[in-house]
């Protein structure tokens, strides 16, 4: 193997920090030389403006500085030709026609929706916590942010505003936080609109936008924050993921039940099935042994036992206590799961995590009996 080889197989192994591939696979990687100690590594980028572009740069100088005998690297940054892109959506799409949606009944990856009767409840602080308590279980996770009234996901994976998904041609790359793949339906708005004015076609064109533009790669799971209620979204998303689970989140208080309840009635209308309740903002226990009860109890159960029906238990996944650490996370972009916390609201989302992750793709026709927390 000559100089330059080493180099190329050191460059071509760089991933592309939003495709997740190696640069190789993806034909990033163009002349390479070699003169003494000196490497001129030529690479190309997809489209102009690439902002992964500092990064590959960095890491394709620092895998090349890595080989024996190098001391100098000069990198030389191009451009894809429309050619070479067309090729290379092609390759990603992997033999799947354009506008095609590859969440369907046949797909490998799991789809689960997270419901919620009412707002406020934490349904998208519980999202998106949970999106990074299975990344970190090595799963390959997307999420969508289909709430139409809060887009909180970015702010809570602490993507900046403005942050828009790249495009190379008509194929969209989600922005990576916390190792989780997201799309917000906020990151589709132009300055100062509004989704509140959006009419149903308009959403139910956008949402199956997200599904089949939206380049998530092969996932294991893809997580949709829906809102709250049962309003135009929900039908849209029940029309195109029918086969899609639906996790409920609610409150311990009784009286928030019956919504919650009615949430998950109609998703199972549209052919999709409950897997199970989470019970979010649940007592908790002061450092002296004071149970602080904001909202009461029982909610969870109550609507897991609402929405059992005979043969096909739902079952009260997981009770989340009030955690002002979780609440904290989230106002600063960090959720709390992916530090070493000892929080008990952390330690209980990622049990929430492991489970559904033991509970694969394979069983997912089934029910699971579990009980966390
Ligand atoms: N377990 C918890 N302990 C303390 N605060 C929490 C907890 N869960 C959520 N919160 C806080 O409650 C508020 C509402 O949470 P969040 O925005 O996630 O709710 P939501 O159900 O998604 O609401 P919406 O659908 O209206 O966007 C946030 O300020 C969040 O930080």
């Amino acid at each position: 193997m000559t100089a330059a080889d080493r180099v190329r197989s050191a460059v071509a192994a760089v991933t592309d920090p939003e495709l997740r591939r190696p640069i190789g696979e993806l034909d990033m990687v163009r002349e390479i030389s070699v003169d003494g100690d000196r490497a001129r590594v030529g690479i190309v980028l997809t489209i102009v403006g690439c902002p992964a572009a500092a990064r590959i740069e960095a890491d394709v100088r620092g895998a090349a500085a890595s080989v024996p005998g190098i001391a100098e690297v000069e990198v030389e940054v191009g451009v894809m030709t429309p050619t070479e892109r067309k090729a290379l959506t092609e390759k990603l799409r992997a033999g799947r026609p354009a506008r095609h949606m590859p969440f369907g009944p046949d797909s490998l990856t799991r789809v689960i929706l997270v419901s919620s009767g009412k707002g406020g409840v934490g349904k998208s602080t519980v999202t998106a916590n949970l999106a990074v308590a299975l990344a970190d279980q090595g799963l390959s996770v997307g999420l969508v942010d289909a709430d139409v009234h809060g887009f909180s996901i970015p702010g809570l994976l602490g993507i900046p505003a403005g942050t828009q998904p790249t495009r190379i041609d008509d194929l969209m790359l989600p922005p990576v936080a916390h190792g989780v793949k997201t799309i917000s339906i906020g990151m589709f708005l132009r300055d100062g609109e509004s989704v509140v004015a959006w009419r149903g076609p308009m959403l139910h064109r956008t949402v199956s936008q997200f599904l089949t533009d939206v380049f998530f790669g092969d996932l294991d799971v893809l997580l949709i924050d829906m809102p709250p209620g049962t309003g135009d979204i929900a039908i849209s998303i029940g029309q195109l993921l029918p086969h899609a689970e639906v996790l409920v989140v609610t409150t311990p208080q009784t009286a928030a039940a019956e919504v919650a309840i009615r949430s998950g009635l109609v998703a199972r209308q549209t052919g999709q099935r409950v897997i199970g309740v989470i019970e979010n903002m649940a007592a908790y226990t002061l450092p002296d042994g004071t149970l602080i009860d904001l909202f009461g109890s029982g909610g969870g159960a109550a609507v897991a036992e609402a929405l059992s029906e005979p043969g096909a238990a739902v079952p009260l996944l997981a009770s989340i206590p009030l955690s002002p650490a979780l609440r904290q996370g989230g106002d600063a972009g960090e959720p709390i799961v992916g530090g070493g916390t000892t929080d008990a609201a952390a330690a209980t989302i990622r049990e929430l995590a492991a489970a559904l992750a033991r509970q694969g793709r394979g069983l997912s026709g089934r029910s699971l009996p579990m009980s966390i927390g």
